[in-house]
């Protein structure tokens, strides 16, 4: 494994019962860059996302993150390994029952031995490098909008100090400003705390806009994997289809002007 890989998926198969949706899927991703999954639905994107973090075993295959094949490890040692991670899910998930800051206390409550006044700082940085005002903390999840809604699950996410970030559907039911600004919250991220960025996403301006490459999953594998423009200049059937419908020369031309 190369020195800059920080994850690692080897020969990956999945099967539902007779129904597999990933049989050779091989990817790595390198510290500090964003990389986006992108695939038809039901290619098995959010899968794959849950077999990276841990939360879903694959039926063959290896998958190495920072080094260590996570097939083989203990609990304690998949414990530790979690710490190193921030996940954002596709609706936030964020505890209706709990404020904004209470929720981002959670991650550190079950990790970690700190004092409660101690804790209370740290979500309130988090929940300030998410790019919300101080006055989110005491609100409920009902009282924000959908894109304090997302940056409130992005602090959550950051609670641990993750080296690695993945989002699933960041920009999912957000209108296209608050999408922009999630997009640049992401970049800041990546640029500040040098965090790596794995995103599953259908939207392509944001692929546009952040992604410094892009894996495709098709036919069960990935089948391309490159930048953007390598991306859309591709020959493949699937993968043209897909960047040459009218939606993709539309983000294509919008990421083009914005240069
Ligand atoms: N626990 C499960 N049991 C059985 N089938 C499952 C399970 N989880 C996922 N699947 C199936 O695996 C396939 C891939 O699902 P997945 O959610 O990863 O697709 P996706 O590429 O993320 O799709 P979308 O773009 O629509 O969100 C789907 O056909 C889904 O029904």
């Amino acid at each position: 494994m190369a020195a800059d890989t920080v994850i690692e998926v080897e020969g990956l198969r999945t099967c539902f019962g007779e129904t597999c949706i990933h049989d050779g899927v091989n990817l790595s991703v390198r510290r500090g860059e964003v990389l986006g999954i992108v695939g038809g639905s039901g290619t098995g994107k959010s899968v794959l996302l849950r077999e990276i973090i841990m939360l879903h075993e694959p039926t063959a295959g290896t998958i190495r993150l920072f080094g260590e094949e996570t097939g083989d490890l203990d609990e304690a040692a998949a414990d530790r390994l979690r710490r190193r991670m921030g996940v954002m899910f596709q609706q936030g998930a964020l505890f209706s029952s709990l404020t904004v800051l209470e929720n981002v206390m959670v991650p550190l409550r079950e990790q970690l031995r700190l004092p409660p006044a101690l804790m209370e700082s740290v979500a309130a940085l988090k929940i300030a490098l998410a790019g919300l005002p101080a006055d989110a903390g005491p609100k409920f999840p009902r009282q924000l909008s959908g894109g304090m809604l997302k940056r409130a699950a992005v602090a959550r996410a950051l609670a641990l100090d993750p080296e690695l970030l993945f989002l699933d559907e960041p920009s999912a039911g957000l209108d296209p400003v608050s999408a922009n600004a999630l997009d640049e919250l992401i970049l800041q991220l990546r640029d500040s705390l040098g965090l790596t960025v794995v995103m599953v996403t259908h939207d392509l301006d944001s692929l546009w806009r952040v992604s410094d490459r892009v894996a495709f999953l098709g036919e069960k594998k990935v089948i391309g994997l490159g930048s953007m423009e390598a991306l859309s200049r591709s020959e493949h059937p699937l993968i043209s289809t897909y960047f040459q419908g009218p939606r993709g020369r539309a983000a294509k031309e919008h990421a083009w002007a914005g240069r």
